[in-house]
């Protein structure tokens, strides 16, 4: 698929790069802050949060270990089916660490709401969430967000990590994907 192809696909764009990228980095800057003496551990949910991890990590004043998780509850289609299932767990035990889970969207919630739940019983000293985007005409589930990067409507998008049926995560931009590409 080339470039043109891929434009062809998407209806507008919610987030440019260069948004994201001043977005992060006054994330990063309150994510320091916030944790500033403690034993911080972020921990990614794979894969749609590889370019949020990434990009975040760069912008942190100082250094933190990462961790991931990868769990799927989307299959191939635009709705959640609700059922998530650990596909790859953390590497080490997180008894006393302050996790910070990254991530790329909060659409109906119920993803996250499961991983915090199960990250949470493991005795780690805090669990926080932060969230390049949310939906918050599409919530499920309330979620306790620390930080948010930008709600965005309630529509299926794509890029920066997003995809659909595994396609588009390597855009740049977040972008609504057309509907004629799914339905
Ligand atoms: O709030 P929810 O409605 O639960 O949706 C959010 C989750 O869905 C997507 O992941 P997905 O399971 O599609 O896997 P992926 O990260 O590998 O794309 C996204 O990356 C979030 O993890
Ligand atoms: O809008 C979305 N796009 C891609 N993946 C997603 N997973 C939950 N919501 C979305
Ligand atoms: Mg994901």
């Amino acid at each position: 698929m080339d470039a043109k192809d891929i434009e062809a696909d998407l209806i507008r764009v919610h987030c440019t790069e260069e948004q994201i990228q001043t977005r992060l980095g006054e994330l990063a800057v309150e994510v320091w802050d916030h944790y500033e003496g403690k034993d911080l551990l972020l921990v990614g949910v794979l894969k749609g949060a590889v370019m949020v991890m990434a990009d975040l990590m760069r912008h942190l004043p100082g250094s933190a270990p990462m961790d991931w998780m990868a769990v799927s509850s989307y299959g191939s289609g635009t709705k959640s089916s609700g059922v998530v299932r650990i596909l790859k767990d953390l590497d080490a035990d997180i008894t006393g660490k302050h996790v910070l889970i990254v991530e790329d969207i909060i659409d109906s919630g119920l993803t996250l709401s499961w991983i915090r739940a199960n990250l949470s019983s493991r005795n780690p000293a805090s669990v926080e969430i932060l969230t390049l985007l949310r939906k918050p005409d599409a919530a499920k589930v309330e979620i306790d967000t620390r930080w948010v990067g930008f709600d965005i409507p309630n529509e299926f998008v794509v890029g920066y990590g997003l995809d659909y049926d595994e396609g588009y995560r390597n855009l740049r931009d977040v972008a609504t994907l057309a509907p004629h590409v799914y339905s």
